[in-house]
């Protein structure tokens, strides 16, 4: 059932290459008048997403909606009602900075035009210029003013920011945030994660074709503890955390261990200061950084914890708020 509130639905999404398997079971909502922000390595899968989403590919199992369309059947209709820029952005070279603006003006209803042309010129870019000449921050500016002009309920942006100045870099993050406000919904993929962490205010982390982390950022942040802890012998074993709670990642670098863990509470932190051979336990929350972290590279770390047979290691991968 499509709730008004969600823009994006997708539900056991798959999609396989040959030799590749991409998207292996993808759950997501996306909220309406949200910042949404996709993370993930090279390679995750976050444009074969946006794709999916933009009705460029369609998945080999699942089902997907934008808008509470079919992005595949309702192709044409999406993209008159979202604004898409990809990490590399196609575009006409022979045409003029203006005339780019008016053959896509053609698609779009009345007013697309002007908006257009007072974005280019909020970005200084003359619009007699060529195509072919600008510059990589450039070209970017001419996407997103094309992806703009038509005031899209919903925008879909591949790694938005990258050949964009810091400054300008720092305005158009902003202007998103201005846009959800607004009630405009933003989808966006990055490998920024500073940059994600000011705007978005929900984030999903994709690894191994799955979202291992999905949830409002301040719950996330809330909810994921760094925790370290000091030993007398590096080889000092400790109990397994109680459910809920459950670790992502731990190393342990000479006497001190060092975890990401979910729902970690200060009686769990006395708890284990209680114990024999530990000196001491800090707990804060952790940066969406080391989340990231955690999700990606930490997974294959994570150590089976033999006391609780109830939550194996390769359940952990499996993680959704
Ligand atoms: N048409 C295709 N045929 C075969 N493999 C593909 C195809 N498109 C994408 N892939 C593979 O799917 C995987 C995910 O690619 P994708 O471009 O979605 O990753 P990404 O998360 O956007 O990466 P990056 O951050 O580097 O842009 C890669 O291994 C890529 O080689």
């Amino acid at each position: 059932m499509n709730n008004q509130n969600e823009v994006i639905t997708a539900s056991g999404l798959e999609m396989r290459f040959p030799g590749c398997d991409v998207l292996k079971g993808v759950e997501m909502n996306v909220r309406s008048g949200s910042v949404f922000a996709l993370l993930g390595e090279n390679g995750a899968g976050k444009t074969t997403m946006i794709r999916i989403l933009t009705g460029f590919l369609k998945p080999t199992a699942g089902s997907v909606r934008v808008c509470g369309l079919d992005p595949i059947r309702d192709s044409l209709e999406i993209r008159r009602r979202i604004g898409y820029v990809s990490d590399a952005p196609a575009m006409y070279d022979w045409m003029t900075v203006g005339e780019i603006g008016w053959f896509t003006a053609s698609f779009y209803s009345h007013g697309f035009v002007e908006r257009y042309r007072e974005l280019v010129t909020g970005y200084e870019i003359p619009e007699n210029r060529k195509m072919k000449v600008l510059s990589r921050g450039q070209r970017a500016k001419v996407a997103l003013s094309l992806a703009l002009a038509h005031d899209p309920e919903l925008l879909i942006l591949d790694e938005p920011t990258s050949g964009l100045d810091p400054l300008v870099r720092r305005e158009f993050l902003e202007s998103m945030v201005d846009r959800a406000s607004a009630g405009r919904t933003v989808f966006l993929s990055s490998h920024q994660i500073s940059e994600v962490e000011r705007v978005a205010d929900t984030v999903a982390i994709m690894h191994d074709g799955k979202f291992h982390l999905c949830g409002e950022l301040a719950d996330l942040k809330d909810s994921i503890s760094e925790v370290t802890i000091n030993l007398d012998d590096p080889l000092v074993s400790l109990p397994a955390l109680p459910s809920p709670a459950i670790v992502l990642s731990e190393e342990t670098e000479g006497r001190q261990r060092r975890m990401i863990a979910r729902g970690f509470t200060r009686e769990m932190q006395d708890a284990i200061a209680a114990r024999r051979g530990v000196n001491g336990v800090r707990a804060r929350a952790a940066s969406l950084e080391e989340l990231f972290v955690a999700c990606t590279r930490g997974i294959a770390a994570l150590r089976p914890q033999p006391q609780d047979s109830q939550a194996p290691a390769a359940e952990v991968s499996e993680l959704s708020l």
